[in-house]
C-alpha cells in the first residue's frame, strides 16, 4: 500500500494568512502522515517560491513528513522536495514525470475517471480529485463532483485519490466510503481558530 501521507495541507500565501504558523501546528498534529504542498500565489517570484519551500522543508524533515511543490517543479528539484502535483494548466504529466524522475511523488488534478486514468498511465503517483463541495479559496473552479465524483475516479484507478475543494473534518467519512485516501485543504487549517486541533481532527477522521 502507499506510504503517501493521507493529510495533505496546502499552503495558503493570500495576505494575511501565515502560512509557516499552520504548517507548523499541522506538523505537531500529524507528523508523518502530513504531507506540505507548498502553493504560492500566481503573482509570487519563483525566489519567494523557493524560499518559502525551503522552510517547509526545514520544518517537515524532523517529523519525517513529506513536501511538494505546487506548479513549480523548477522550484521542487532546486529545493529538493519530495516531488509537485501539476494541473490542467500547468506541465503536462508525462512531462512532469520526466522532469521530476522515475521515484519522484507527482500528483494530478483529475476531475472525472477519463482524465484520471490518462494521469496515471502517464505517470501520476496520486490524483488530487475535485473540488468536492463549494470553496472560497480557489475561484474559477467548475461545480463540485461531490462525493459520487470522487468515488467514480477512485473506482477507475489504483493509485491514492486525495480528495479536495471545501474538505472539512465531517466529510470525511463519506469521502473514505467513496474511495478516497486523503484530503487536501486550505481553509479547513489556515482559517481555524486552532490548526493543531483542526488537523488532529482531520487526521483521526482520515485514520480511525
Ligand atoms: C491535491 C491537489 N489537488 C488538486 C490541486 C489543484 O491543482 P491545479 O488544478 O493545478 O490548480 P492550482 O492548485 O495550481 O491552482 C492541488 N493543487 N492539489
Ligand atoms: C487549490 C484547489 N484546487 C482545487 C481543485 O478542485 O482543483 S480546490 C482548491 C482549493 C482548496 O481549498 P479549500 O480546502 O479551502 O477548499
Ligand atoms: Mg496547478
Amino acid at each position: 500500500m502507499s506510504s503517501l501521507g493521507r493529510l495533505h495541507l496546502i499552503t495558503d500565501t493570500r495576505p494575511g494568512r501565515d502560512p509557516l504558523t499552520v504548517v507548523r501546528a499541522a506538523l505537531a498534529a500529524a507528523r508523518a502522515d502530513l504531507v506540505v504542498q507548498v502553493r504560492v500565489e500566481d503573482s509570487a517570484t519563483d525566489r519567494e517560491a523557493y524560499d518559502l519551500t525551503r522552510r517547509v522543508v526545514a520544518l517537515c524533515t524532523p517529523y519525517g513528513a513529506t513536501c511538494l511543490v505546487n506548479d513549480r517543479l523548477h522550484v521542487a528539484l532546486a529545493a529538493g522536495v519530495a516531488g509537485g502535483h501539476v494541473g490542467a494548466d500547468d506541465l503536462p504529466v508525462g512531462a512532469a514525470r520526466r522532469v521530476l524522475g522515475p521515484t519522484a511523488v507527482l500528483g494530478a488534478t483529475a476531475r472525472d475517471p477519463g482524465t484520471a486514468a490518462e494521469a496515471v498511465a502517464a505517470g501520476a503517483s496520486y490524483l488530487g480529485v475535485g473540488p468536492c463541495h463549494p470553496t472560497a479559496t480557489k475561484e474559477g473552479l467548475p461545480p463540485p463532483i461531490g462525493v459520487p465524483g470522487v468515488r467514480a475516479v477512485a473506482e477507475a484507478v489504483d493509485v491514492p485519490v486525495i480528495a479536495i475543494g471545501g474538505v472539512t473534518a465531517t466529510h470525511v467519512p463519506a469521502l473514505r466510503a467513496a474511495g478516497a485516501y486523503g484530503v487536501a485543504v486550505v481553509g479547513a487549517l489556515s482559517t481555524a481558530a486552532d490548526p493543531g486541533r483542526a488537523a488532529a481532527a482531520l487526521l483521526e477522521a482520515l485514520t480511525c
